[in-house]
Parts: structure tokens; C-alpha cells; sequence
């Protein structure tokens, strides 16, 4: 029997079965990409940007292809998936822009004394050879995100997907070959456990690049050693609806920061805070929103929500849904299953330390919190163990600057939502949502180091 089948997670049909790779494999793979170092070494950085230049052409002219794929394997809808591969264009298009944008500072020793009339000459060089580590539910942009600025910055690569995004995953290192890089410096596996430790343990892997739970990245954190890590995990990001803002694009974000992908994103509206004030007017508008969308088969053009990865998944959520009504919830919307599809649900009246909220929930449910004041919130949402995202609707300046200053995030949207991303823009979290940054530029230099020459 195979090591592992691939389902498909809306028909339950099975679409590939294969064996993981082995210890001696991963081995063999990583004593290949050191010795590719020398062949990085050798691609200066304006053709390591044609390549990735060429990486982003491609994506476009196979979007159709790489789109049915994501949502063969994943089932988020067609149009989830064919946004994931306008994003994966810009990801590799602003890769290879940075490319050639990897400059370093001069520095003059004399700013301190003794006077030695010396310039130190700074550059980023590359680590060696990274290992990049990607989730289920964004297979393509995650491995952009990581193989893109792990190459521009001239690393070999040694990428391991998750293991239901093979055939994706394989499309996309396809694609990067054919825009030219070299077969030696990206080397995609994906091995069991055990396999994937070893290689994460591996003295020649200089750094981790790891997008998934956290009972992975603690796993990941034990065995790696003295090794860069850079770690994007998981969140419980909060939308903050205060009662001077703009009802229906609160409602619009939340509707597509939360039910787009069926909730499974890190950067999803997990957690709703609506002032008192205008509460009962937002709740409205979000049930009557959310009746009009489209649930079911994710191949049909016009389908918002699918299922999601599989039946354990499924399970979970709709179990923290149950233990939340049963301990007092309010249902406002939705609240039923088919298969592994999940209906938007939208509840109120969910107690503080209720698994749904206290967690992350990967799942298209919206639990509403009512809050009168300023001082009431922020205790309520920095208690969290995640600080990835937030999102607040308000005309108050004041206020949102008062918010950027005190929550424990990584990035505060103005009348926008916590699932707010520019491919380009620093992308990461405090606390248990990760260690270092995302976005093309920071990740090159998570996966370089500073070299100084001084003559
Ligand atoms: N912050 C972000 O950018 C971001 C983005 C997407 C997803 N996520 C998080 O990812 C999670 C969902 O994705 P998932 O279910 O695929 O995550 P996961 O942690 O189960 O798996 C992620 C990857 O880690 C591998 N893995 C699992 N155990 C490992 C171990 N012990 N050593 C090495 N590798 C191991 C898996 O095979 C997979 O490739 C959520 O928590 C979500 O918030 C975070
Ligand atoms: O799962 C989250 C990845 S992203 O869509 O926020 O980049």
C-alpha cells in the first residue's frame, strides 16, 4: 500500500497515491545542493532576476493549469484558487525585481574613536542552502514566497510541500526549471517524518523556512539546532468594527476575509469585535450578505465556499461550533454540514474562553463579540497566544493609530481586514504567529547574512 493517497477533499474520489522519500534520498538531495552552491556562485544576480522574471511570465500563461490543480487537490473554489496565482506572479515578479536590488552600506570607522580611517564595505551573501517547508492551503504563493527570494538571494533550495500538494507543487518546479533555474540548486521532496526531521537536522541546511501549525514549527525549532529559522504560523487575527465605521465594507471584508477559502487562511478574520453601538445593524447585514453566497461544488464558477481539507478538519470545527451553541451561543446563520463542506456560520454570544475563539479555527465560521469601549478590547484580543494581523473600520485616525501602538501584531489595515497582504509588504507575526519576516525583500535577507569587508 502506498505511503499516501491524495483525495480529493469535495468528492472524496482518490487522485494519486505514491511513496514518500526516503532518509538516504533526502540525503543524497542535500549533498547535491551544496554542491550547487558553486553553481549560484556563478549566476550573478541580474540573470538569477531574468530567471524569476521568466518564473513570473510563466505563471501567467499556465494560471488556468496551476488554478484546477489548487483546487483539485485542495477544493478551494476556482476563483480562490486562480487569486492565489495572480498573487504567486506578483511574488515572483517582485522577487525578481529585489534581485537586483541586493545592496549593502558603506560605513566609515570614525564615527568612533580611535580615528583608523577605515570604510567597512556591508553586503548580504547568501546562507548556503535553505529549507523551505510549505502548508496545504496556499500551495503555490507560500513556495513562492519562500523558493522566490531563497533563489533571488542565490541559496540552493531543498523545498518539501505538504504532502496532499504534490502534483501542484511538482507543476510548479517545473516551471521554475524551464525558466532556467538550474535542476542542481532546487530540489523539491517530500518525505515522511522522520525523513523531514533528519533533513531539518542536517548540518548543510543554514536555515528553515517554515509556513504551518505550531505543533510542526516546535517539532521544527527541537530538532534544528543553530540554524536561521523563519517561521510563519498560525493566528487568531481580530476585525475590530467600531460604531463610526463603514457597515458594508466591514461586512464585505468580513465576508471575504473570512469564508473565502473556507476560513483556512493564517490571516483570516477569526475573531469579530463589534462596538454595542452598532451591533445589531452589522449582524444584520453580514447574515443577509452571507445568505447570498454560493456554497458547494468549488469547480463551479460562481461557488464562495468549498470544503475543506478533509474530514478531520471538517470534524474539528464543526465540533467547536457544537460545544459553543451547547454552552450558550447564539446561532445568527448557518450551523450545517455536508460531507466535508462546512456552512458559513455566524454566531453570537460565544463565551471568552470557548475553544472556537480562544484557538485558531481553520474553518468558515464568524463569531461576533460585542465590546463598549476601547479599554474593554485590547486585553481581550492581546490575551491571545498568536499576534499575526488585525483589522479595524473607523474614521478615527487617532484610534487606529492608538491600536497600531497596542496590539501584539505584525501589521494593523485601516477599513480593511486582518487578511490585508502585499506580496511586497513585511508579512509575520509576534508571539506564537512566528519569528522573522516574510515579504520579498525582508525574506531575502532572513536567508542571507551580512559580510563586511573593511579596507
Ligand atoms: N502565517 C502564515 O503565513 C501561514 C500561512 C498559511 C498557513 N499557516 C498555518 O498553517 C496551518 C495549516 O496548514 P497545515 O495544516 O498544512 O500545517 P502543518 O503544520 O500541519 O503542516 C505544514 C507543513 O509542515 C510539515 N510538517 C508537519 N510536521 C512536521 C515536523 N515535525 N517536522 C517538519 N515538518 C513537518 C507538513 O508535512 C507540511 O508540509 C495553520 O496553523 C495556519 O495558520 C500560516
Ligand atoms: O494562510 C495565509 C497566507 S496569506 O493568504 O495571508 O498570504
Amino acid at each position: 500500500m502506498a505511503d499516501y493517497q491524495i483525495i480529493n477533499p469535495y468528492s472524496g474520489e482518490p487522485i494519486e497515491a505514491y511513496e514518500f522519500h526516503t532518509r538516504e534520498q533526502v540525503a543524497e538531495a542535500i549533498e547535491a545542493l551544496v554542491a550547487a552552491r558553486k553553481t549560484q556562485q556563478a549566476t550573478p544576480a541580474f540573470e538569477r532576476s531574468n530567471i524569476l522574471l521568466k518564473l513570473a511570465q510563466l505563471l501567467l500563461e499556465n494560471k488556468e493549469d496551476l488554478a484546477q490543480l489548487v483546487m483539485q487537490e485542495t477544493s478551494k473554489t476556482i476563483n480562490d484558487s486562480r487569486v492565489e496565482i495572480d498573487r504567486a506572479y506578483n511574488t515572483a515578479l517582485a522577487s525578481a525585481m529585489e534581485a537586483r536590488s541586493i545592496n549593502g552600506e558603506a560605513l566609515d570607522s570614525d564615527a568612533y574613536p580611535p580615528m583608523r580611517e577605515k570604510i567597512g564595505v556591508v553586503l548580504w551573501k547568501p546562507l548556503g542552502t535553505v529549507l523551505c517547508i510549505t502548508p496545504f492551503n496556499f500551495p503555490i504563493n507560500i513556495a513562492l514566497h519562500k523558493i522566490g527570494p531563497a533563489f533571488a538571494a542565490g541559496n540552493t533550495i531543498l523545498f518539501k510541500p505538504g504532502p496532499q500538494n504534490k502534483r501542484s507543487a511538482e507543476r510548479l518546479v517545473a516551471l521554475c526549471y524551464a525558466a532556467g533555474m538550474d535542476r542542481s540548486v532546487l530540489k523539491m521532496l517530500i518525505p515522511d517524518i522522520d525523513a523531514t526531521r533528519y533533513a531539518v537536522s542536517h548540518p548543510e541546511i543554514q536555515a528553515i523556512n517554515f509556513t504551518g501549525g505550531t505543533a510542526a514549527a516546535n517539532a521544527i525549532a527541537a530538532d534544528a539546532g543553530y540554524k536561521k529559522m523563519l517561521f510563519e504560523l498560525g493566528g487568531n487575527d481580530p476585525l475590530i468594527v467600531m460604531p463610526d465605521a463603514d457597515l458594508d465594507a466591514a461586512v464585505n471584508a468580513t465576508i471575504n476575509q473570512r469564508f473565502a477559502t473556507a476560513g483556512q487562511r493564517c490571516t483570516a478574520a477569526k475573531r469579530l469585535f463589534v462596538h454595542t453601538a452598532v451591533f445589531d445593524a452589522f449582524a444584520e447585514k453580514l447574515v443577509a450578505a452571507t445568505a447570498r453566497l454560493k456554497v458547494g461544488n468549488p469547480a463551479e464558477e460562481d461557488t464562495f465556499i468549498g470544503p475543506l481539507i478533509h474530514t478531520a478538519a471538517a470534524d474539528e470545527v464543526e465540533a467547536r461550533i457544537s460545544a459553543a451553541v451547547n454552552a450558550g451561543a447564539k446561532v445568527l446563520f448557518g450551523h450545517k454540514r455536508e460531507g466535508n463542506i462546512l456552512w458559513p456560520t455566524i454566531l453570537d454570544n460565544v463565551a471568552d474562553d470557548a475553544e472556537l475563539v480562544a484557538e485558531e479555527t481553520f474553518g468558515p465560521v464568524v463569531p461576533l463579540r460585542k465590546f463598549d469601549d476601547e479599554a474593554e478590547l485590547i486585553p481581550l484580543i492581546n490575551n491571545s497566544p498568536f499576534g499575526l494581523q488585525a483589522g479595524v473600520f473607523t474614521q478615527n485616525l487617532a484610534l487606529a493609530k492608538r491600536l497600531y501602538n497596542q496590539l501584539d501584531v505584525g501589521l494593523l489595515a485601516v477599513n480593511d481586514g486582518p487578511g490585508f497582504r502585499a506580496e511586497h509588504f513585511p508579512f509575520g507575526g509576534v508571539k506564537e504567529s512566528g519569528v522573522g519576516r516574510e515579504g520579498v525583500r525582508y525574506a531575502i535577507r532572513e536567508m542571507s547574512y551580512q559580510k563586511t569587508l573593511v579596507i
